[in-house]
Order: C-alpha cells, then structure tokens, then sequence
C-alpha cells in the first residue's frame, strides 16, 4: 500500500546505472526523477535525454517531477520515453485542466505538485482529473532540506478533497525532507507515495531504510 520512490537527485551521478540497481534491489517501488530547469527553481538538473538514457537500466516505474516554466513542451518527449507519472508544477501552468488532460492522452498518469506556500484548494476543480497530488515538503530546487511540519495538514486537506471524487485511483505523494522519522505523521495523514532521497541514497543500509520509511 506504501510506495517509496527514492529521487535520484542524491544518487551518484558518475554511477547512475548502478546506484539505480542498488535501489531497485533494495525495493524501491518507482524512481522519482526531478527535472529542474534553473528558471523555476534555482537549480539546474537534467533533462529528458538523461532520461531516456537510463530508462533501459532498471524496471523501476518513472515518477518524473518536473519544476520547470513550461512543462508542458516536453510531454510527448516523455511520453514516448516510458514514464508512469507526468507531474508538473501548479504555480508554472495557467490551463492546467488542458495540460493534464494532454499527458493522459499520451498515455502517462498526470500529477500536479504545489509548492509549500500553495493551498491545496487550488486544487478543488481539477481533483477529480488527477492521477497524483505530490505535496512538496520543502521549497523544490535541492535534495537533503529540513521537512516543513505544515505539509502534514496540507495532506489530510488533499486527503478530504479526494474523498469527495467518485471512484479515483490518484494517490497523494509527499517530497522533501522525508525519512525513517517524518514519514510516521505524513503517512497518518493520508499519503501512500513518499519521496525520499538523502535519507535512501545517504544511508548505509538503502534496503533497511526502504523498509523502514514504509512500515514505521
Ligand atoms: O523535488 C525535490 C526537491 O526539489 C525532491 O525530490 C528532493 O530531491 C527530495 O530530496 P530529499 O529532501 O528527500 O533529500
Ligand atoms: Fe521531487
């Protein structure tokens, strides 16, 4: 019921295809790749060639958080790749019912993430055309930042606002700042998809603390 997806902004770059292997045998459920642009966020990582390129390296299902100005440019790009979800930023979409409507045609999951400051009730009018709500736990842009408390209220308001749609499948995902710890109040609070990637790829023992972010 509990899936974690460690992001590979903390893996070994020089290594990537056997830091993917050492995740994957330690049972990570889905990689969490964050594309970031510079613009949006402060930080520049990489793109969908690199995503391609190691697509064939793991059977991992691809969460691709995209924090980028304009997300939409690039999902036939990563359609055609093979990822599972598609999410992009609330704050960098003014037709986000298009956008999403546009990633489910090309066969992705569609998930929105909001930024700390950003109220799930933006939410409200396109919940029910959703395959993920991610709510972000630190302000996105870098890996190993301090878990923001106020997420955990934020997911139960993500948790109401799906209860009210008939018949969803869209799971809550949180990102930031989660480990062995911060893990216990988030997932009370209704997320079922946790985002780890200091705390995964920082550990000494990666399969102990997969297990233990998803049954503490
Ligand atoms: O999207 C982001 C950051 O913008 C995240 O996916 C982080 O990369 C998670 O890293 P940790 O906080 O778990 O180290
Ligand atoms: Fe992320």
């Amino acid at each position: 019921m509990i899936k974690v997806a460690p992001s590979m902004l903390s893996a070994d770059f020089a290594i990537l295809s056997e830091e993917l292997k050492s995740i994957e045998t330690a049972g990570a459920d889905l990689l969490h790749i964050d594309v970031m642009d510079g613009h949006f966020v402060p930080n520049l990582t990489f793109g969908a060639p690199v995503v391609k390129a190691i697509r064939p390296y793991t059977k991992m299902p691809f969460d691709v958080h995209l924090m980028v100005t304009n997300p939409g440019d690039y999902v036939e790009e990563y359609a055609k790749i093979g990822v599972e979800y598609f999410t992009f930023h609330q704050e960098t979409v003014p037709h986000i019912h298009r956008l999403v409507q546009h990633i489910k045609q090309c066969g992705m999951k569609a998930g929105i993430a909001l930024n700390p400051g950003t109220p799930v009730a933006v939410l409200e009018d396109i919940a029910a055309d959703l395959d993920m709500i991610l709510i972000m736990s630190v302000n996105p842009g870098f890996g190993g930042q301090s878990f923001i408390p106020n997420a955990i209220k934020k997911v139960k308001q993500a948790k109401l606002l799906l209860e009210e749609v008939d018949n969803t499948s869209a799971v809550i995902e949180v990102d930031g700042g989660i480990n062995d710890i911060t893990c216990v109040p988030i997932k009370r609070a209704g997320a079922t998809v946790l985002v780890a990637g200091y705390a995964v790829f920082g550990a000494s023992n990666r399969a102990k603390m997969i297990e233990a972010i998803r049954t503490n």
